[in-house]
């Protein structure tokens, strides 16, 4: 897959001299799920406007399907559409209008075809003429979409796309998404939802402290950095473990019923054969087993701690 941004040793310093941002380079591939994730002032929002051509990088270069953001700014955002968090719209205007006012901004023909294609994927169509304040939460979120959309941008950005929505609403709008990469869309999306982004992305960025901390391929990163946990369910209650089973860090869970021992995915030797002799030979038997891998959340937290 090749780039369609391309960002290079980008830094952003504020007037008040603070490092918003420091030396990030990434790379985002056309037709991919992108989920940048970072905890509150971490820079995504500095990141994404300055992708998007509205704030001014200090240093560095942002080319977006091969144009300069800043000397070949109207093309390079012609590319893009951009799903701010909050809807900033005439509250009275028609749905219609109002996604057909965004196209307008952009300098483009009219093109009711593409408006109503837009409102139709987005199940908007049989409100188009309907008021956006007469709107519920979700649909002026589709809306906002659709603006984004107007103008046959080849990249979106969500920001924050279902903050605040309830879980059935947070489905509804994954689905859009898929669907809109089916349709050839490369999708940016920043979220503090880890569930979101395990759900949706295809490789995963994170950022912390205005740094790239991480980029990967989520199935990479869950097999990379995910550690797993074995449970053994004790046939009989044990008090305490003997000398002999130290070395393996063991937790005895519910009163002694069970015994927990985590294990790291990466390494060459995960340890469970071993210790399931030495359990034998201590005289320790079990019932039944099961193992569970960390999720994005523990890796995520992990790393954000330690960067
Ligand atoms: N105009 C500005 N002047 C000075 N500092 C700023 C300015 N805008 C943002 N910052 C600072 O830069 C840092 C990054 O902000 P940014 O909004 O990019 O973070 P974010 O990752 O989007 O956070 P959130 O998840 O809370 O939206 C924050 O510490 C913020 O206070």
């Amino acid at each position: 897959m090749s780039s369609i941004i391309s960002v290079a040793n980008l830094s952003k310093t504020y007037g008040s001299g603070f490092k918003a941002l420091k030396n990030v380079n990434l790379d985002i591939k056309r037709g991919e799920i992108f989920a940048l994730l970072g905890p509150n002032g971490a820079g995504k929002t500095t990141l994404i406007s300055i992708i998007c051509g509205i704030a001014n990088p200090s240093e560095g270069k942002v080319l977006v399907g091969g144009e300069d953001i800043q000397t070949s700014y109207r093309k390079a955002r012609s590319l893009i559409g951009l799903v701010p968090q909050e809807l900033h719209t005439d509250a009275f205007e028609s749905v219609w209008a109002t996604v057909s006012f965004s196209r307008g901004l952009f300098g483009k023909p009219k093109n009711p075809a593409h408006i109503e294609k837009v409102l139709r994927d987005l199940s908007l169509w049989d409100k188009k003429d309907n008021k956006i304040i007469t709107l519920s939460g979700g649909m002026k979120r589709r809306v906002m979409i659709a603006k984004a959309l107007s103008h046959e941008p080849q990249i979106l950005f969500l920001d924050e796309p279902t903050a605040g929505v309830d879980v059935e609403l947070r489905k509804g709008m994954w689905e859009v998404v898929r669907g809109l990469q089916q349709s050839g869309v490369t999708i940016i999306l920043t979220t503090h939802y880890i569930e979101e982004a395990e759900e949706m992305a295809d490789r995963i960025g994170v950022i912390n402290k205005g740094e790239i901390v991480l980029v990967e391929d989520k199935a990479t990163l869950m097999q990379k950095l995910g550690k797993k946990r074995l449970t053994l369910h004790l046939q009989g209650k044990v008090t305490a473990l003997p000398e002999s089973l130290a070395h393996y860090e063991l937790d005895l869970c519910d009163g002694g019923a069970t015994l927990v021992y985590d294990y790291d995915t990466k390494g060459e030797r995960t340890g469970i054969t071993s210790l399931l002799s030495d359990l034998r030979t201590a005289g320790i038997r079990f019932n039944d087993l099961d193992t569970t891998q960390s999720s994005l959340e523990d890796i995520f937290v992990d790393l954000v701690r330690t960067s």
